[in-house]
């Protein structure tokens, strides 16, 4: 374990336990999919209804019986500004007893290497942009989601006390908004990027002429393609031992109203986008800083055209099975 990141390189072994827990979820399913690309063979998912991560007993003897070696934590209470704005005390109920139950029964049954999954949402909704990670509990969070932000430095913090009180040498990282593959398509739950996938693609489709768009369109938002994000996990594990989390982004960003264009030549709707300025903007801007995670040696490969085309692609040839 170190104190400044520098760390051996270490490749983890491929045929050792791995459990990612939220393996079926945006970030979960593309973890695995790249895993099992990278030749693990011994990869362990359980779903929500099979362990529900805040049932502590379950959890405990889960981690038991099963006692992988290494875990993501990638499970979590998901979901984009109006649900947070919405249900805060499931945001912050659900992920701190999910993530309290799973890093001490991880700790207690011997986990050698684990990575937790944050959120750009962590940073201060005023914060100095790009974001540095240094930036983090220095001014005020954005107040549609600083519940589930609250649960999630809570999760930053249990993991630099598991480093302090027992050595050992387990990281965070603080993904930027993402999408792509198995993200979830809801109407109302979900993150901008799919929302407007799905809304334009019906609109398309019904011909539809009008279509509307949740605040004012001029808050920017950098976007981080699921694979990429995966790419990045497994890289983290493998070259990166610090107590800092690390952000992990693009290091470019786009508006509201920029994005709602790219998709809708992706998507070919080409009637009038209108804007619905009662639903909240939100933080005006979490560009993250990414030079801790260049320094690590990664860096994203997927533009964000590239992304919104295969996004688009994924759910018209998965519109039936897709979550929405
Ligand atoms: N999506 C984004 O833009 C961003 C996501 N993140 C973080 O990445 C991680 C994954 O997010 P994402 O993949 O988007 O989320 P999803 O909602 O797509 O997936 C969440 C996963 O968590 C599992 N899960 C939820 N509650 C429980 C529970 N009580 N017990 C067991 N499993 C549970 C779900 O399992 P099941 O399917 O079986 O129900 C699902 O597989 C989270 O920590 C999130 O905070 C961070 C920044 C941005
Ligand atoms: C990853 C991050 O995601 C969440 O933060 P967010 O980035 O603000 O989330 P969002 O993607 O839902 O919105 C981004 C912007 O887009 C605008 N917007 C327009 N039209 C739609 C729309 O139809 N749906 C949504 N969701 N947003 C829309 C919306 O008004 C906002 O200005 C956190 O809760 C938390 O979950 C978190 O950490």
């Amino acid at each position: 374990m170190s104190e400044d990141g520098v760390f051996e390189p270490t490749a983890l072994d491929r045929s050792s336990k791995f459990y990612v827990a939220g393996h079926r979820g945006l970030v979960g399913s593309a973890i695995w999919r790249n895993l099992e690309t990278e030749g693990f063979t011994n990869l362990v998912g359980k779903t929500s209804s099979e362990l529900d991560l805040k049932d502590r007993d379950a959890v405990f003897a889960f981690f038991a019986e099963s006692k992988p070696r290494y875990v993501v934590l990638a499970a979590a209470k998901v979901g984009g500004i109006l649900a947070n704005n919405t249900y805060p005390v499931d945001f912050l109920s659900d992920n701190l007893r999910i993530q309290v139950n799973v890093l001490d029964a991880a700790r207690e049954h011997g986990v050698e290497r684990l990575l937790f999954l944050g959120s750009s949402c962590i940073y201060p909704k005023f914060a100095e942009q790009p974001i540095r990670e240094d930036s983090l509990l220095t001014g005020h969070l954005e107040p549609t989601n600083d519940a589930y932000a609250i649960a999630k430095i809570a999760g930053i913090m249990q993991i630099q006390a598991i480093r302090r009180q027992y050595g050992l040498p387990w990281i965070s990282a603080m993904p930027t908004n993402l999408y792509g593959p198995g993200d979830n398509f809801s109407p109302t739950g979900s993150h901008v990027l799919p929302a407007l996938i799905r809304r334009y693609d019906e609109a398309a489709k019904s011909g539809t002429q009008v279509v509307t768009n949740w605040g004012t369109g001029s808050p920017r938002r950098e976007f981080l393609h699921v694979d990429d994000m995966a790419s990045a996990c497994l890289h983290l594990l493998e070259n990166y031992d610090g107590p800092s989390q690390v952000n992990v982004g693009t290091g470019s960003d786009v508006t509201i109203r920029e994005l709602a264009s790219m998709v809708a030549s992706a998507v070919g709707y080409t009637g009038e986008i209108a804007w619905d300025t009662t639903k909240p903007d939100g933080t005006p801007r979490k560009l993250l800083d990414v030079s801790k995670l260049a320094d690590a040696g990664w860096s994203a490969s997927i533009g964000l055209e590239e992304g919104i085309r295969r996004t688009v692609e994924w759910f018209r040839e998965n519109s039936l099975s897709v979550r929405s």
